[in-house]
């Protein structure tokens, strides 16, 4: 098959819950392109790849179960092909990286592998939340790396702190990147002409080899059930076991169906914050939730879990 320009692609990083999805959505919804996604998550994709708003006909391709960093090279080159090879093919291809993603082995794999012939490393973006920056930037080494190779850092979730707080978060930024355009946002509300189509990179920049360790005791694990949920019993288990441990959970997102009410909802959790919103897609019914933390104890998440979905049993 012959190619007949390469697609130019953009890398979106960013630590769990920045806003990479709501800016994937964003530059999908500004309909300028014909975009295809590639949607790598640290957990199972079956929630995340159903986030990704419906795209006209770029496509999206799932890479789960792992980070780009950490799972096999050849599942970055299967997505491109894929997308590449489609009847009606993506003008423009936006990888977005696990929470937990390092950029750089999913640039030099762009860069420097038989990819380099098919597509073009435009920019790498990172998401940045600035209400939980410096918390990540303490916590969590591969927060860092994201934001130190970023051609651009959109600071996210503006409307979320004061303008002190803001101006500090973007202090990090730059002494991280000194040279990185940062463009501060609320709900990644930024053109489509601000991460994308840069040429930001050098046509000979190679990142320098590195490696970030993934912070210890990453932990995730899905859990299912097929019937609606108790409101109730669920309230109780989202406050005692997500809400209540903030430094341990650090992500959780859902699709679930309640009984008492109409219709899925989508469950985001980053933190303490959380938001519920009536979900508009395809669902199966019943309830699937994400859970991604530190050191977290599946077994006890699994039993709780089970308690809520039970009809009856002892509370929570
Ligand atoms: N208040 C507020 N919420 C935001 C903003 N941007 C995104 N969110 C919400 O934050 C949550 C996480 O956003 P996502 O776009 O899913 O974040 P993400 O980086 O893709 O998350 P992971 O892929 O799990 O790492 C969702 O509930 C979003 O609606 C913002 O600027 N302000």
């Amino acid at each position: 098959m012959k190619f007949r320009q390469k697609t130019p692609v953009t890398l979106i990083g960013g630590f769990l819950g920045a806003g990479k999805t709501t800016l994937v959505n964003r530059l999908i919804s500004s309909g300028e392109r014909r975009y295809g996604v590639v949607v790598n998550e640290f957990g199972e994709t079956s929630v995340d790849s159903a986030l990704i708003e419906e795209l006209q006909d770029g496509g999206v391709a799932e890479i789960g179960g792992g980070c780009l960093c950490c799972v096999g090279r050849e599942d970055l080159s299967v997505a491109l092909y894929g997308l590449i090879c489609r009847e009606n093919p993506p003008e423009y291809i936006l990888i977005e990286l696990s929470g937990l993603a390092d950029p750089v082995p999913a640039a030099q794999q762009l860069l420097t592998t038989e990819l380099r012939g098919l597509v073009d490393l435009d920019s790498i973006v990172a998401g940045a939340d600035a209400r939980n920056l410096e918390r990540t930037m303490f916590e969590a080494p591969e927060g860092k790396a994201q934001l130190a190779y970023a051609s651009v850092v959109v600071l996210n979730k503006a409307d979320q702190v004061e303008e002190e707080t803001l101006r500090a978060a973007e202090k990090i930024i730059r002494n991280l990147n000194p040279l990185v355009r940062v463009v501060t946002a609320s709900y990644a509300a930024v053109g489509p002409e601000e991460v994308t189509g840069l040429k930001a990179l050098d046509p000979g920049w190679r990142p320098r080899g590195h490696r970030v360790e993934h912070g210890a005791g990453l932990t995730t694990f899905t859990l299912r059930t097929p019937d609606p949920l108790p409101l109730e019993r669920w309230m109780s288990f989202h406050r005692r076991m997500i809400i209540a441990r903030p430094g341990k959970v650090l992500r959780a997102k859902g699709i679930i169906e309640f009984r008492e009410m109409d219709g899925p909802f989508v469950l985001q959790t980053v933190r303490e914050l959380y938001t519920f919103d009536e979900y508009e897609g395809e669902h199966d019914g019943g309830a699937e939730l994400v859970i991604i933390g530190r050191n977290l104890d599946e077994a006890e998440y699994r039993a709780a879990f089970e308690r809520v979905a039970a009809r009856t049993g002892p509370d929570l």
